[in-house]
Order: structure tokens, then C-alpha cells, then sequence
């Protein structure tokens, strides 16, 4: 009776304290609700309500995919300025570039970044949120991006731009006709996946992933898609990661992206295995042989693991962005694919002097297609959020006090028109001065000061010659090689009305912000160029 009681009156208790706490909690969220709304130092920025009050907004864009575009979309509703999270501010000016990224900013990476090493040590130069230790290693990898390793590099570049070529023109209408024929529609999001891929393959681990030649390794694509998705959506709200939600609400996402870091760790190891004694002078060399040199300290084990990690998710997919979005705009803009042709045949007499170097970089508008390309459909077009220091932030004429994030999102920066006249419009001569009305060396001055495909400052892409040098190559190699175009009644990668934010442009490369991007399309056929001066006409 009595231990009944007793038991009665201990849930009883647990009841009403049960009761109490989620009141409690309650009261505490409709205080912070209010405080965020009012009291807070971000309370007179605009911005969609959900964001002021929670991060679960962001969680959410993340997840949909269509980050990049909700940033255009409230920049449009909220002017230059918007409060995108409770603590968070999203600029879209040319100044507030320079303010956030150029020069010394008194900022670091925010938290964001401290959710994307699946374990604390395995973090990497992109990850590094401490100036200190992000120091170290930039010294330490520029090593491997010095114009020696790069010359080193290219071999293993152009073995494998040299299969793709092979392959875009190796189906039987081309054998047997010779030219003439189309060949297949040919998906090339997922050709210029294979070709970056494996590229990244050999520098990263010492191996190509052979997707080029054979499927048996292709799944890694979304593998590494999903890692850096993952790491997006927990980024936005790194609460999740340390409630350990992440397994539970997103879990085909996270088991995919612990899928890479065990397969990235295999390749590792047997890399590791070859170690120096090899005469491959790809990154796993130069990473093992570098050391800072300030400190003399080289990269530890784990730290050499994270790198290689990183090189893959970093260096491929927003190569083979580029090159898609590249071959998309070129198909839907005819008269750009023979502009580019024309330069590129009366440059080079040989397929084989296309490498790297002075030659390749004297062709102007294939470079402008390239940065075109990426300024319309960016491969990183989401925001890359920096956290103020101590002592505060002058942005724009706002005094941003510490611990607030602010950034950039590359999307909304390169379709502002107060920098690009028709900003929907695919024009590379925008990037050449006098090379049309009304494009002068101001006009391109002012592109460039809001153009940030790249990010810039000290904690721009390093990879950013590397991913020139590849695209350039393999645009300049295929174009000479081939002529091309959009496969008849095909539209993956088009703007399509469903999509969110208003933003349904056909002519626009549409991609999915996974911090680096999901793409699909175009379709494109190809066939033997047959003429050996001039253009063939591209047929309709
Ligand atoms: C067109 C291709 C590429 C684009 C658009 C691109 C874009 C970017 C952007 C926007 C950042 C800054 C990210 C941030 O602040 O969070 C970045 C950083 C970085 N990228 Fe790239 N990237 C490309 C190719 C590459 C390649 C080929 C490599 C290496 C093989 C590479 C390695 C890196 C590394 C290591 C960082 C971190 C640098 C640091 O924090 O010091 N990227 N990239």
C-alpha cells in the first residue's frame, strides 16, 4: 500500500515535473523568439521572419537544394543586406566582398566549417577555423600547388582528357562514317564527372578511379555528393551534429557520406603503402615531402588522411561543374561555340600542343566562356560564412558586432545587375574589353570586382590554377576535335517553372546547392570536326 503510494507519488512527481519542463522550455522559446525579434543586435536587419527566429530556415534551404537561390530571391525582396539565420547576415555588394574576404578581415570561418571533419583531428586546410593552424597548412600545400608541381601535374591530366576526347567520339556512327554522323546524346554531367574524378583520383590517392573507362567505380560520384551535402545541411545548424539528430533526420545522407570517408580512407592507406618510393610527383608527394616553412613541420597521419579527403570533395566536382556548365552554354548559345572554335583551331595546327602554358592562356574568349560559365551557375553558389572577431566588422556603413556570422553568396553577387548588364544573359565578351559595344575596361573592372566563383582573400580556392588549367584543356582539346551540340529534344539542366524562387530561366544551367553542387545534363552530341580550315556549320 504504502510502496504503492510511494510509486504514486514518484510518478506523480515525474509528471509534473515533465510538465514543468516543457512549459519551462516553452516560455524559454517564446523569450528567445521575442528577444531575437527585438533586443538582438541583428533585430533591424530584414529578412524572411522564419530566419530571424530560428536556423531550422536554413537547415531547411539546405536540405532542398535551392540555397543559392532563396539568397537571390531575398536579396531581390530585402535590398543588399538580409538577416539570413538568428545570427547571421547575408550582403550582396561588391564592397561588402572585399569588407568580408579581401585583406586582413577581422573575421574567422564561422562554426559552419567545424561540422565537416567526421573526426576532430581529421580536419583540413578548408576546415581550419583557427587563423594559426590554417597558416601552417596553407604553407605547407602551397608546395603543392606551386607552377613546378603544376607542370608535374598535368601528365596525369591529360592522360585522362585524352580518354574522354576518345570517348566522346568512340561510338560506331563515328567509325563507320567517319564524320558526318552524330553520335549518341551523350550525358555530360556525368562525363565531365568521370574525367574530374578520375583526374582527382590520380593527384589524391595515386590511382585513377577509372570512371571513364568502366562503371565499376562510379557510385563514389554520389557519395561524394552526399558528404558535402551533409556537411552543408549540418553547417547551417551545428546543433544537429551534437545532438547526433543528424543519423536519425537525415540518414541516407549520412550513411552515404561515412560510405566516402571509409572508402577515401582505403584508397588512402594503399597510398600510403607506396609512399615516397615512386617517381609520381602527384599531391600525395608533395604533401608527404612538404614542411612549413616557419615551423619545419610537416602534415601528421590523420592530417595527411583529411587533405586527401578534402582534394576529392573540393577539386572534382567543382571542376566537372564548370566544364558542364561550359559544354551547357556553349550548345544553347551556337554562335559562342563558334567563336570559341574559331580561336581555339586558329591557335593550335596540333590536338597535342594543347597543354599548359602561355599558348593555351593567349586564347581570351575561351577563358571569358569559362568565367562566364561560372559566373552564372557557380559551382560553390551558396554562402561561405565568416564569423567577426572581437572588436567588430564595418560592412557597408553596418557595424557588425562579434560572433555574428556574415558572407557572400556567389549566385545572388553575379546576377546583381548593378555589376552585369542583362545578368541572365550568357555573355563572355563581357569579360574582354572593347570587344562589344559598351563592354570597356571599366565595365570589365567592375565585373571582376563582383565576380567570386573562387571565393577571395586568404582563404580563396588554392586549387584555382589547377581548375583552369583542366577546364581550359579539356574544352580546347574537345572543341578541337569536335563539333557539337544540344541532342534533339533533350532539356536536362534547364530552368523548368516548378522550380522554387521564381527562378525558371531555360536558357540558366540549374543547379542543386550542395555547398559544391548536384547537376544533371545537358545531352550533347558530338562528331569528328572533318575540315581541317574553318567551321563546318553546326547543324540544326
Ligand atoms: C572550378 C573549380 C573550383 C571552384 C569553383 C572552387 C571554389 C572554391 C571556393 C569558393 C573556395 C572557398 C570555400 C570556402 O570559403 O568555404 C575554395 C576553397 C578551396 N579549394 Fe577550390 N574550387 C575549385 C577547384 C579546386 C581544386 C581543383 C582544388 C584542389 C585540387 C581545390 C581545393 C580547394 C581548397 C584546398 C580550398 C580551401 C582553401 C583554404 O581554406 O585555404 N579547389 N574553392
Amino acid at each position: 500500500m504504502l510502496s504503492l503510494k510511494i510509486d504514486g507519488g514518484v510518478v506523480g512527481v515525474i509528471s509534473t515535473l515533465t510538465l514543468w519542463s516543457i512549459l519551462s522550455f516553452f516560455v524559454y522559446l517564446a523569450g528567445l523568439t521575442i528577444y531575437r525579434l527585438t533586443l538582438h543586435p541583428l533585430a533591424k536587419y530584414p529578412g524572411p521572419f522564419c530566419a530571424k527566429i530560428t536556423d531550422w530556415y536554413s537547415v531547411y534551404q539546405a536540405y532542398s537544394g535551392d540555397r543559392h537561390l532563396s539568397f537571390a530571391y531575398n536579396h531581390e525582396k530585402y535590398g543588399p543586406v538580409f538577416r539570413y539565420g538568428p545570427n547571421s547576415l547575408s550582403f550582396n555588394t561588391n564592397t561588402a566582398l572585399k569588407s568580408i574576404y579581401g585583406g586582413k578581415p577581422n573575421v574567422e570561418k564561422s562554426q559552419f566549417y567545424s561540422v565537416f571533419p567526421p573526426k576532430k583531428e581529421l580536419f583540413s586546410i578548408h576546415s581550419a577555423i583557427d587563423k594559426v593552424a590554417h597558416g601552417r597548412k596553407r604553407r605547407v600545400l602551397s608546395h603543392a600547388f606551386s607552377e613546378t608541381a603544376m607542370k608535374g601535374m598535368e601528365k596525369y591530366i591529360l592522360e585522362n582528357v585524352r580518354i574522354l576526347c576518345d570517348k566522346l567520339g568512340n561510338h560506331p556512327a563515328l567509325k563507320e562514317k567517319a564524320a558526318g554522323e552524330w553520335g549518341p546524346a551523350l550525358n555530360m554531367s556525368d562525363w565531365c564527372n568521370y574525367l574530374t574524378f578520375d583526374v582527382m583520383g590520380e593527384l589524391a590517392f595515386g590511382k585513377t578511379f577509372n570512371m571513364l573507362e568502366n562503371d565499376e567505380e562510379r557510385d563514389v560520384i554520389k557519395l561524394v555528393a552526399n558528404a558535402s551535402w551533409m556537411h552543408l545541411i549540418l553547417g547551417t545548424y551545428p546543433m544537429i551534429k551534437t545532438l547526433g539528430l543528424n543519423k536519425i533526420l537525415f540518414g541516407e545522407i549520412y550513411k552515404r557520406r561515412m560510405q566516402y570517408m571509409a572508402y577515401s580512407k582505403v584508397q588512402f592507406e594503399k597510398r600510403m603503402k607506396v609512399g615516397l618510393e615512386t617517381d609520381r610527383k602527384d599531391f600525395f608527394f608533395y604533401l608527404l615531402n612538404a614542411r612549413d616553412p616557419e615551423t619545419g613541420r610537416g602534415f601528421t597521419m590523420p592530417e595527411l588522411l583529411g587533405e586527401s579527403n578534402l582534394m576529392i570533395i573540393a577539386g572534382s566536382d567543382t571542376t566537372s561543374t564548370t566544364l558542364a556548365s561550359a559544354f551547357f552554354y556553349l550548345v544553347y548559345n551556337p554562335h559562342t561555340l563558334q567563336k570559341m572554335a574559331d580561336e581555339v583551331l586558329s591557335t593550335f595546327s596540333d590536338v597535342e600542343d594543347i597543354r599548359h602554358g602561355p599558348t593555351l592562356n593567349s586564347c581570351v574568349y575561351l577563358r571569358a566562356v569559362v568565367d562566364e560559365a561560372m559566373r552564372i551557375s557557380p559551382p560553390v553558389g551558396g554562402m561561405v560564412p565568416r564569423r567577426v572577431l572581437p572588436g567588430g566588422l564595418d560592412v557597408d556603413g553596418f557595424h557588425i558586432p562579434e560572433g555574428i556570422d556574415v558572407g557572400i553568396a556567389a549566385y545572388p553577387l553575379h546576377h546583381n545587375p548593378n555589376y552585369f548588364n542583362a545578368p541572365e544573359k550568357f555573355i563572355p565578351e563581357r569579360w574582354i574589353s572593347d570587344s562589344m559595344p559598351g563592354i570597356t575596361k571599366e565595365t570589365v573592372a567592375l565585373a571582376n570586382s563582383a565576380y567570386t566563383p573562387f571565393s577571395i582573400g586568404n582563404r580563396a580556392c588554392i586549387g584555382k590554377p589547377l581548375a583552369y588549367d583542366e577546364v581550359m584543356m579539356t574544352l580546347a582539346r574537345v572543341v578541337f576535335m569536335y563539333e557539337f551540340r544540344l541532342a534533339p529534344g533533350t532539356s536536362a539542366g534547364e530552368g523548368r517553372p516548378e522550380l522554387a524562387w521564381g527562378r525558371h530561366n531555360r536558357e540558366e544551367y540549374q543547379l542543386k546547392d550542395a555547398f559544391t553542387s548536384f547537376k544533371d545534363g545537358p545531352y550533347i552530341q558530338f562528331r569528328a570536326r572533318v575540315q581541317e580550315n574553318g567551321l563546318q556549320e553546326i547543324a540544326e
